[in-house]
């Protein structure tokens, strides 16, 4: 298992910025249902400087490509690159994994599958992309890197990071791309009372919801949002956004979603899908 040791700051929590499904083209003007990516998610990356808020590491849960070349996964890394802190990613339905290794190594992607953050968390990242399909899926390598990390660390918190949602979401054309196998992933889980929360991409909604006694926690996406409790594919009129996650020493998750302020992102609404 690869690991990381994000050292503890001298604050008091340890802060990730979510990133999540980015939907990138190596094409400057390529779109996502009329929103240009790129476009987008550079609006996001400005919003968050204007923020100021300090994090300490960058955390994109998938779908960070649309069209699976080397160069999509370069203009991620140009833009994260305005920050110092590593960046730690994990595959989705649309990623290409040749591609977002050949922009390895990078001063600032952490290629990894466990965090050690700080002196009292870790962050394990789990790869539920089953290729050509929106679907997701757990192996059975992924389920027991899962169980050892969380076996190796039964003292640290831990925050479980996937692109698939391990939950019905509530819109039924969505939820038939959940992750498919998640009984066994909760089975996991539900051995190691240190799993505080998990972490996904994928619905590009919010989502903040108790499953099973665990909160599961979802983010919008840097460019096209869909319509939360939707049967059928439908977009939604919100911003793109990201999210802060503040890990406390003593187990608590203060989490907020936040949403660019009046912006040019509208899609095309007449979309019946992509
Ligand atoms: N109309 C649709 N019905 C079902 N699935 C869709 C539709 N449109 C797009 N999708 C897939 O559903 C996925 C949900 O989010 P993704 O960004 O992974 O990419 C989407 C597509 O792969
Ligand atoms: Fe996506």
């Amino acid at each position: 298992m690869q690991n990381f040791t994000l050292p503890q700051t001298n604050r008091d929590s340890v802060v990730l910025l979510q990133i999540t499904d980015t939907h990138l083209f190596a094409d400057d003007g390529g779109s996502l249902l009329g929103v240009t990516t790129k476009d987008s998610f550079h609006a996001v990356l400005d919003a968050v400087d204007a923020a100021a808020r300090p994090f300490d590491a960058i955390v994109a849960t998938g779908d960070i490509s649309q069209d699976h070349t080397e160069y999509s996964y370069q203009r991620f890394c140009e833009g994260i690159a305005r920050w110092s802190q590593p960046c730690f990613w994990l595959p989705g339905n649309h990623d290409y994994q040749p591609s977002m290794q050949a922009v390895l190594p990078s001063p600032q992607i952490k290629p990894c599958h466990q965090v050690l953050a700080g002196e009292h968390w870790q962050v394990i990242l789990l790869d539920s992309q089953v290729k050509g399909v929106p679907h997701g899926e757990l192996s059975g390598e992924q389920l027991d890197m899962l169980d050892q990390a969380l076996s190796a660390h039964p003292n640290r918190h831990a925050l479980v990071l996937l692109h698939h949602h391990p939950l019905p979401a509530g819109s039924a054309w969505l939820d038939q791309h959940q992750l498919h196998n998640s009984e066994p992933f909760w089975q996991v889980v539900g051995r190691y009372p240190q799993v505080k929360a998990i972490l996904c991409g994928h619905i590009h909604q919010e989502l903040d919801r108790i499953h099973r006694g665990v909160r599961v926690l979802a983010t919008p996406s840097t460019c096209i949002q869909f319509q939360p409790d939707s049967q059928d594919f439908a977009l939604d009129q919100k911003s793109p956004g990201w999210r802060y996650l503040a890990l406390h020493r003593d187990g608590q998750l203060d989490t907020q979603v936040h949403r660019l302020d009046g912006h040019d992102f509208t899609p095309n609404f007449d979309s019946a899908g992509y």
